[in-house]
């Protein structure tokens, strides 16, 4: 055992819990050493890419994020995004397919899930699962946005995928989960036009 769990106090629970935990941690060398971390636990998230090989095209969100505005608004705060969401008490893949959408109009049947990560293991709790998707565009059954009655303000955004890119390498995306996925689609999905990954295809 590595963890002597030795106090748990909530210091916030308004909208998600936020906790500071008291532990021993036993240290590689085998001496116990005492420390306290803060939490914060939204439950986890998932998140997905909508591709379209032959338009060589991605489908973005625009959306409003106060934390990167900040205090001071030294942000505009609104970031481009691949949609996504918290998982509440669905599976991702349930969760993903109603998410995307929610957010974009598009409907999508078959979702791939890429890969899973720890946003934030520092302080946040959330694990996040990575899809995606390839779309049409006549499935688009509606035009998105989000809800309106949560404060959602959604732009759904078409980009080629070079120019996406692009904006990456200029700064103009900066969100984590939405880089991580644009990197993939460059380095598997659009690699050769296949959509297979290059690992484990047929030569
Ligand atoms: N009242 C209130 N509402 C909040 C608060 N924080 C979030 N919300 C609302 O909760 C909803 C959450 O929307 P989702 O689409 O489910 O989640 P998300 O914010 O897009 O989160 C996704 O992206 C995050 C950032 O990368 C991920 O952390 C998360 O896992 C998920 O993938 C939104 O309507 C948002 O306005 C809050 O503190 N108070
Ligand atoms: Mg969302």
């Amino acid at each position: 055992m590595q963890i002597r769990i030795k106090e748990v106090k909530t210091l916030a629970d308004d909208w998600y819990v936020l906790k500071k935990t008291t532990f021993e941690y036993r240290r590689r060398d085998g001496t116990w050493q005492t420390m306290s971390r803060e939490t914060y636990d939204r439950g986890h998230g998932a998140v997905i890419l909508l591709y379209n090989l032959v338009r060589r095209t991605v489908i973005l969100v625009r959306q409003f994020r106060y934390p990167a505005y900040g205090y001071g608004g030294t942000h505009d705060g609104y970031l481009l995004e691949a949609p996504a969401g918290l998982l509440d008490a669905a599976t991702p893949e349930q969760r993903i397919r109603a998410e995307v959408e929610e957010e974009t109009g598009y409907r999508v049947h078959q979702v791939r899930r890429v890969f899973e990560a720890f946003m934030s293991p520092g302080s946040v709790t959330e694990r996040l699962y990575f899809f995606v998707a390839e779309y049409e565009p006549d499935s688009r059954v509606s035009g998105g946005g989000g809800v309106e009655q949560e404060g959602e303000d959604i732009e759904v955004v078409e980009l080629d995928i070079d120019a996406a890119l692009a904006m990456v390498a200029d700064g103009r995306i900066e969100d984590g989960k939405t880089i991580m996925l644009l990197q993939h689609a460059a380095l598997v999905l659009f690699r050769d036009g296949s959509g297979a990954p290059a690992v484990g295809r047929m030569l």
